[in-house]
C-alpha cells in the first residue's frame, strides 16, 4: 500500500539471520523511513539500530532482522516500557515480521502526525541546511523547524467523533487503490517489508470499504482467479463500482484481466472519477483515468490536493492552505492569461482546473496512457497542450517558453506546478524552471528528503518560500504529502 504503488518495485530479501539474534533497545528519535533509532541498553554509546514497530522513549525487546556493515536493524517485539502514544494496531499483520505498508499503526493518530512533522524538520535541517530551516522557521504556525502535519478532514472528523469506536476506527478505510500480490498457495498476499517473500493477508483495513466489501483476502471467487506470484490490484473510483485487476505472465509479457465487483471479467479498462472543486469555484470536475493509472490513493486527496494546489498557484496572496471559511472562489477573469507550465502532471488531476481558470496550461508527463487519459479527460479545452515525454532541463526550457510576453513580464511561463515521483525533481529541474522566471511556483512533494533538497534549490535560485502545508495522506503509514509555494517577488 505504497503511495506509488506502481512505481515501487519488489525489493530484493534482507539477509535472514540464520538463528535469531534479540538486543534490549532503549528507542530514540523516528527517522525518515518508518523506523526509530534506537541503541543496545547495555551498550548505550554503541552501533545505531534502525528499529521498526517500536516509540520514541520506549525500551524494547527487538529481534535483529538485517545487520551488515553499513545498516543494523531490528523489528520490535516486547515492549519492555510502552510510550503513553502506543495504541492497540489497527493492522496486526502489517507488525513485527509482517507485511510492509502499515508501519505506523501502533501509533496513535495525532503521535503518528508528530512523528511525521519531527522527520520533516529533520529532513529540512540535515539535507536543506540553514537557508531552508530560516525560511520554514519563518511560516505562521510553524514550530521546531517544520509547519505542522495536518489530518486529512475524514480523519479530523472521526477523531472528534464522540463515539469511542469511531475515533478509534480513525485512519483506516481511506484507500481507493491496493496491490496485493498471490501466495505460493494461492492466497491473497502482500510483501513482507524490505522482502521478495510474499506473506498472507487475510485484511485490509487501510481500504475505503468498497474495497474491504470485495473480499478480497477471503471469498473463494477471487481464489479461483489467483495464480502465484499473480499481482492483484483492487480500484474503487469516486464515481462507479470497483475493479479487479490481475496480472499474470513475466515481466516483459504480463497479461491483464478485469474483473467487476461481481467477479465477472470485463473489457472495462476505465474509471471515472469526480473531484469537488466548489472553493474553486469550479463545481465538479470529471476525469477519466486508465485502472492501471497512477491516481491519488486517499479517497479525499484529489480533493484537496487540488484545492490547495490551484489555490497555491493562481491566488493573489500565496497560500498552500486552500480555500479557507470567507475565501471567495478564484476570479477566473482575472485569472484567464496566466500561462502555465505544469511538470508530472499525471492523468491531468491539477491540469483541468488550472486551464479551466486560466486558458493556457502546457503539461508534461513520462507516461503515455496517463497522457493519453489527461487527453480524454481535457479534450474540450484548446487552451491544454498535453506532452508526453520526460521531464529534462531542455524539455522544460523548450515547453516553458510561451513565446510572447505575459502578466509576469517575460515570454516564460507564469505559474509553474510541478508534482514529481518520490525521488524529488532535483536541481537541474529546478533551475531551469527559475531560468523561466516564474512569479509564483507549487511544488508538491511525496518525500521530506526530496522535498527538502529540491526546496534548498529553490532558494538557492533566488525565490522566497511564501506558504507550505504537510498533509497526513497516509495514515498509519510513515508517508505523508507536503505542497510549497514558492515566489520570486
Ligand atoms: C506523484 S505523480 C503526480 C501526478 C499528478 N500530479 C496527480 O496528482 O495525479 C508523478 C507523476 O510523474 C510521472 N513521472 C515520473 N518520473 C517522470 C519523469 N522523469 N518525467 C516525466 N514524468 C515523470 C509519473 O508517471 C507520475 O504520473
Amino acid at each position: 500500500m505504497s503511495p506509488h504503488r506502481r512505481s515501487a518495485p519488489p525489493r530484493p530479501p534482507a539477509p535472514v539471520p540464520a538463528t535469531p539474534e534479540y538486543v534490549t533497545l532503549a528507542v530514540g528519535a523516528p527517522a525518515h523511513g518508518g523506523h526509530c533509532i534506537a541503541r543496545p541498553v547495555d551498550d548505550p554509546s554503541g552501533r545505531i539500530v534502525f528499529v521498526r514497530h517500536a516509540l520514541p522513549g520506549e525500551q524494547v525487546r527487538a529481534v535483529m532482522t538485517e545487520k551488515n556493515a553499513k545498516i543494523w536493524r531490528a523489528d520490535a517485539v516486547e515492549i519492555l516500557s510502552a510510550s503513553p502514544d502506543r495504541v492497540r494496531p489497527v493492522w496486526a499483520e502489517a507488525g513485527p515480521g509482517g507485511v510492509g505498508g502499515g508501519e505506523l499503526s501502533h501509533v496513535a493518530l495525532p503521535a503518528q502526525r508528530t512523528w511525521k512533522r519531527w522527520v520533516l524538520a529533520d529532513c529540512l535541517r540535515r539535507i536543506g541546511g540553514a537557508p531552508v530551516v530560516e525560511a520554514v522557521s519563518a511560516l505562521p504556525g510553524a514550530e521546531g523547524g517544520a509547519v505542522p502535519v495536518e489530518p486529512m478532514p475524514g480523519e479530523a472528523a472521526a477523531e472528534a467523533d464522540p463515539d469511542p469506536r469511531v475515533r478509534a476506527r480513525a485512519g483506516t478505510g481511506t484507500r481507493t487503490r491496493i496491490s496485493l500480490a498471490v501466495t505460493e498457495s494461492g492466497e491473497a498476499g502482500m510483501h513482507g517489508f524490505r522482502s521478495g517473500t510474499v506473506l498472507p493477508v487475510h485484511e485490509l483495513p487501510l481500504a475505503v470499504g468498497a474495497i474491504q466489501d470485495l473480499g478480497l483476502t477471503e471469498r473463494a471467487l477471487w481464489r479461483k482467479h489467483f495464480r502465484p506470484g499473480m499481482r492483484v490490484d483492487a480500484v474503487a473510483p469516486s464515481a462507479g463500482e470497483p475493479l479487479v485487476l490481475l496480472e499474470d505472465g513475466g515481466r516483459s509479457s504480463r497479461a491483464l484481466t478485469v474483473l467487476t465487483a461481481t467477479g465477472r471479467a470485463t473489457g472495462r479498462r476505465r474509471v471515472a472519477e469526480v473531484v469537488d472543486a466548489a472553493g474553486l469555484g469550479l463545481g465538479e470536475l470529471h476525469y477519466s483515468v486508465h485502472a492501471t493509472g497512477f491516481w491519488q490513493a486517499h479517497r479525499e486527496a484529489p480533493t484537496v490536493l487540488v484545492d490547495r494546489v490551484v489555490r497555491g498557484a493562481l491566488a493573489e496572496e500565496p497560500t498552500a492552505s486552500g480555500t479557507r471559511p470567507g475565501d471567495g472562489p478564484l476570479d477566473a477573469a482575472r485569472m484567464a492569461g496566466a500561462r502555465v507550465l505544469e511538470l508530472y502532471s499525471g492523468a491531468g488531476l491539477f491540469t483541468l482546473p488550472l486551464v479551466a481558470l486560466t486558458g493556457a496550461v502546457r503539461s508534461l508527463e513520462g507516461s503515455g496512457r496517463a497522457v493519453a487519459d489527461a487527453r480524454r479527460t481535457l479534450h474540450e479545452y484548446a487552451g491544454a497542450e498535453l506532452t508526453a515525454g520526460r521531464v529534462t532541463p531542455a524539455a522544460v526550457a523548450q515547453l516553458g517558453r510561451f513565446g510572447t510576453g505575459g502578466p509576469s513580464g517575460g515570454d516564460g511561463a507564469d505559474v509553474v506546478v510541478l508534482d514529481p515521483p518520490r525521488q524529488g525533481a532535483g536541481r537541474g529541474i529546478i533551475q531551469a524552471v527559475a531560468a523561466l522566471n516564474p512569479r509564483r511556483v507549487v511544488m508538491v512533494a511525496c518525500d521530506p528528503a526530496a522535498l527538502a533538497r529540491d526546496l534548498g534549490a529553490f532558494l538557492g535560485s533566488g525565490y522566497r518560500l511564501a506558504a507550505m502545508s504537510a498533509l497526513d495522506m497516509f495514515p498509519h503509514t510513515h508517508h505523508f504529502e507536503t505542497i510549497a509555494v514558492l515566489q520570486r517577488d
